[in-house]
């Protein structure tokens, strides 16, 4: 065998690669390190308690990285890989189980795009979306998260939920124009750059300045208005805020 023959240089390819898996290993036990500091931080603000996840800065942070790679690397890859890394981040800092609804959480295709969000946490399904909202009461720092068109908008009207709001929706890539999962939470809203607002409306308002989606609850009209609103009085009269989140990333194609 010569050289530079077809398997030399393989054996060199895989050499090269295995330099930057090395590299890679070596930047993510940096960048534990670093989290660690982040969870003392909070630890010691307090913020801990309420929650360890930080939407708005993920968000702000996936709309950089993906960005940065100029279409090199799909989004798609790009949001998932830092959704292990992101998950398990979190999780490190104070563990988090998720609540759901069970008809939802055994929705095969729901559980796949929560798995692919929150891989690895550990999901307990209760029985209607009030309940898995009531859950976060004795739990504060866990996430429940329901169907927008399921029956939680009453049972959250009547404080099933707390102070708990929307702080994230799923998918985090744009793409069909209105959430699959709200995540209910009690991390602080916090504004990301680009931002939704949840409104819970007593009827159909027409003429919503900035609406975006619009579903129903039972016979609450839900709405998704761009921009992090402030609490009242700019909202409609009868409206209810649920929730502050970033919005969905877009992608040029
Ligand atoms: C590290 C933090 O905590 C969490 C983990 C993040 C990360 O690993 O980059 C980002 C936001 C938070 O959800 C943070 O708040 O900066």
């Amino acid at each position: 065998m010569t050289a530079d023959s077809p398997e030399t240089s393989l054996d060199a390819i895989r050499r090269e690669i295995d330099t930057i898996d090395d590299q890679i290993l070596r930047l993510l036990m940096q960048r534990s390190a670093a989290t660690e500091k982040v969870r003392v931080t909070k630890a010691y603000d307090g913020s801990i308690a309420a929650s360890p996840f930080r939407p708005a800065r993920e968000a702000a942070m996936m709309q950089r990285l993906i960005g940065e790679a100029g279409g090199a690397l799909a989004p798609e890859f790009l949001v998932r890989l830092w959704r292990v890394i992101l998950s398990n981040s979190i999780q490190s800092q104070a563990p988090i189980t998720l609540h759901m609804d069970s008809a939802f959480g055994h929705d095969l295709a729901t559980r796949l795009l929560v798995a692919q969000h929150f891989c690895g946490m550990k999901v307990e399904l209760h029985r209607g979306a009030g309940r898995a909202l009531e859950a976060l009461s004795s739990a504060r720092g866990d996430l429940a998260l329901v169907a927008p068109s399921s029956d939680w908008a009453a049972a959250f009207s009547e404080g099933a939920a707390g102070d708990a709001q929307v702080i994230v929706t799923l998918p985090v890539l744009a793409g069909s124009g209105r959430p699959q999962v709200l995540v209910f939470g009690h991390a602080a809203p916090q504004a990301s750059g680009d931002d939704e607002t949840l409104l819970l409306l007593p009827d159909e308002t027409v003429g919503l300045p900035g609406l975006l989606w619009r579903a129903h609850s039972g016979t609450t009209t839900l709405a998704g208005v761009a921009g992090f609103l402030a609490e009242p009085p700019s909202l409609q009269p009868g409206a209810r805020l649920a929730g502050r989140y970033p919005r969905p990333i877009k992608v040029s194609p």
